[in-house]
């Protein structure tokens, strides 16, 4: 990134002042715009390596506006504003920044958020060089490999798929006379399990004769520019009549991407994704198709020299390392699957990593799979749980001390990092660790050293963090409880796990493959659940999770009379919101419910504390970190207490 910063303000002193600030840095101010158009004209003239963007500005375009053309151009940029209200901070988020400073800030935070940035911008750049790196000796391999043209096809799109989501692919050749010829369709259904859609299949979905089938195929768009359509935009081109609409009800799909490649004899191969996910596309998926064009047509030329296979499945061949990691996170969903995509991304890097979701949707399960799946899966991974430890004790349980560095420090002791080294390390519920390690933990992720507490020597340590909270950290970082600095650095990479809520369809899997185990635990033959147990399930709202599930599953499997499981006792109150009909009479709470209310109502006391004098545990007379596990198992979050 080159040192040119330019200036997007329309205040003038605080331009100005900012011009001085950033001189006496030593960088190069290469100029200052009042407005988005001003600022277009300036980037295209002096190629800034920065932008420092104000997000209202003079005349009808925004800084929000303009953050998306940089992005587009891999300008770094960020956000200078006297607003930071949830909304305004969505809506820049939404732009992915590589930094946001609440006016007034200090000269201080103005440098180290330039310096994240710069970090960020390169550490960014890098990796997405190497992935794409990857992704040409794949596009290669395939090429070059034996399998049918249908394979071929699809394990293209797979390949694509970490890059440029879809859960439905279609491809369809134009010749240059116009005709058109339409390739196999495949429904994405498992993480690596596609499900081939020939026009048979289409027509037995859909209902509709083959023939019609053949005419929408041939009315398709004519158009030779790649495009995408989120949103409305795709709602629109979904209500009129053709192929889009079909797929778009069919299969549920809420955004297309369709990328013409032009071959060497004038004909057109066109790649077309659909997501369920409304705002899937954007210009960085064209611009990356862009830079794909030449191996994606060599790809597509050598597609015609092979034959066509037609099984009704596909498994394709993934690299070996990547399907075993998933292997016992179970869910199909797209989320999850999106999940698993980014993790496909990630994983090899060395990049850190910050996993965001509610309690109990498997963070912890998900940093594991990371850790398996990159080349330091041989090595060390620790876990250390933030939460779980009073704050002076986690100090030395991750940096170590020295024998008699305090009183009870009667050995030395090596901390969690150094016994990471050459691994990973797993910081769960970062959102809790003390303000003041904060501090220690950047530098950890800056220096890559350590001190032991009570030694003056860095010991020199090369670990990857994967970060995870339950907390919006940008809400902890606009009421001073988290550093920004060390949020942007965390932030790299971020993974969100989605709520089971939003992904009910994995409930059915997830119930069978606990109920596997429990069996297998307890020695019982449980072989379902009656239609009504699944019911309740699929409308109730599971605040707890994953867990929450895991453990119904596990209480219901012990209470069960007969060989199925009939009834569920999910939690009264939530249940009655969820739709199920009332019972007519005061429901009986369960032991666990009983439990449940009991440890909320002290934590409501102690005002949400656990350790320490006067804390939760302490008045319910179990150790802290037994109540933790308890508050976990029972589904018990910070915002039931307040
Ligand atoms: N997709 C999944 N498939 C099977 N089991 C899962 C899945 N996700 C989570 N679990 C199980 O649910 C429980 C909770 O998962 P985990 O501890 O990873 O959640 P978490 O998000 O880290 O929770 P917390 O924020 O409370 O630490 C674990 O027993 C885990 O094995």
């Amino acid at each position: 990134m080159n040192d040119k910063v330019l200036i997007v303000e329309d205040q003038f002193v605080e331009a100005h002042d900012l011009r001085l600030m950033l001189e006496k840095a030593g960088y190069t101010v290469c100029g200052i715009a009042r407005s988005v158009p001003q600022a277009v004209e300036l980037i295209e003239k002096e190629k800034p390596g920065l932008v420092l963007l104000d997000i209202f500005l003079k005349g009808k375009h925004t800084g929000i506006d303009l953050a998306r053309q940089l992005r587009e151009e891999h300008i770094a940029f960020v956000y200078l504003s006297a607003n930071s209200s949830q909304d305004v901070l969505a809506a820049a988020k939404a732009t992915q920044p590589y930094g946001f400073l609440v006016k007034p800030f200090r000269e201080k935070d103005l440098l180290v958020t330039l310096e994240i940035a710069r970090y960020r911008h390169e550490n960014s750049l890098e990796s997405s060089l190497r992935k794409e790196s990857m992704l040409y000796k794949r596009l290669d391999m395939i090429r070059e490999s034996l399998v049918s043209r249908d394979q071929k096809l699809l394990q293209t799109a797979i390949a694509l798929q970490a890059f440029i989501p879809f859960e439905y692919f279609s491809a369809v050749m134009r010749l240059k006379d116009g005709t058109t010829i339409h390739g196999k369709d495949f429904l994405r259904i498992g993480f690596d399990e596609y499900q081939q859609i020939g026009l048979r299949e289409l027509a037995t979905i859909t209902g509709l004769q083959e023939p019609v089938l053949n005419l929408l195929h041939a009315g398709m768009e004519k158009t030779v520019n790649a495009v995408f359509y989120n949103e409305e935009h795709f709602g629109r081109l979904a209500k009129t009549p053709g192929l889009h609409r079909l797929v778009a009800e069919s299969f549920k799909m809420a955004s297309h991407m369709v990328y013409p490649v032009p071959l060497s004899n004038g004909d057109h191969f066109y790649f077309h994704f659909y997501s369920r996910r409304p705002d899937a596309y954007n210009a960085g998926h064209i611009a990356l198709f862009d830079r794909l064009a030449p191996a994606l047509t060599q790809v597509v030329e050598h597609l015609t020299h092979f034959p066509s296979a037609d099984p009704a499945v596909i498994t394709p061949l993934r690299p070996a390392a990547h399907s075993p990691g998933f292997g016992d996170i179970i869910g199909s969903s797209h989320l999850l699957l999106n999940v698993f995509d980014n993790i496909t991304q990630v994983a090899p890097l060395d990049t850190s990593i910050l996993i965001l979701g509610e309690s109990g949707t498997g963070k912890e399960r998900i940093a594991d799979c990371i850790h398996q799946l990159s080349p330091r899966k041989h090595k060390p991974l620790i876990k250390v749980n933030c939460a779980a430890l009073p704050a002076t004790l986690i100090e030395s349980e991750l940096f170590g001390h020295e024998k008699g560095a305090f009183t009870g420090a009667s050995d030395r002791r090596i901390g969690k990092f150094e016994q990471a080294h050459e691994g990973t390390v797993f910081l769960d519920e970062i959102g809790e660790m003390p303000v003041e390690l904060q501090a220690k933990l950047l530098r950890v992720l800056q220096e890559k050293e350590v001190e032991r507490i009570g030694s003056r020597a860095p010991i020199r340590i090369n670990i990857r963090i994967i970060a995870a909270t339950n907390r919006n950290l940008e809400k902890e970082v606009a009421e001073g409880r988290f550093r920004l600095d060390l949020y942007y650095r965390l932030n790299v990479f971020p993974i969100t796990i989605p709520p089971l809520r939003e992904r009910k369809e994995d409930i059915p899997a997830l119930v069978s493959h606990f109920l596997q185990y429990f069996n297998r635990k307890t020695g019982k033959r449980i072989t379902g659940l009656s239609d009504k147990a699944l019911r309740i399930m699929m409308e109730y709202n599971w605040p707890g999770n994953i867990r929450e599930l895991e453990h119904l599953v596990e209480r219901s499997i012990l209470l069960a009379r007969g060989n199925v499981i009939e009834e569920v006792a999910i939690p009264s109150l939530q249940r009655k919101g969820a739709g199920a009909e009332p019972t007519g009479e005061e429901r009986i709470k369960t032991i666990h419910e009983n439990e449940r209310d009991h440890i909320v109502s002290v934590l409501k006391k102690c005002n949400g504390r656990i350790w320490g004098m006067g804390g939760a545990a302490e008045l319910l007379n179990v150790p802290p970190t037994t109540l933790n596990s308890k508050m976990k198992k029972l589904g018990i979050r910070k915002e039931h207490i307040s």
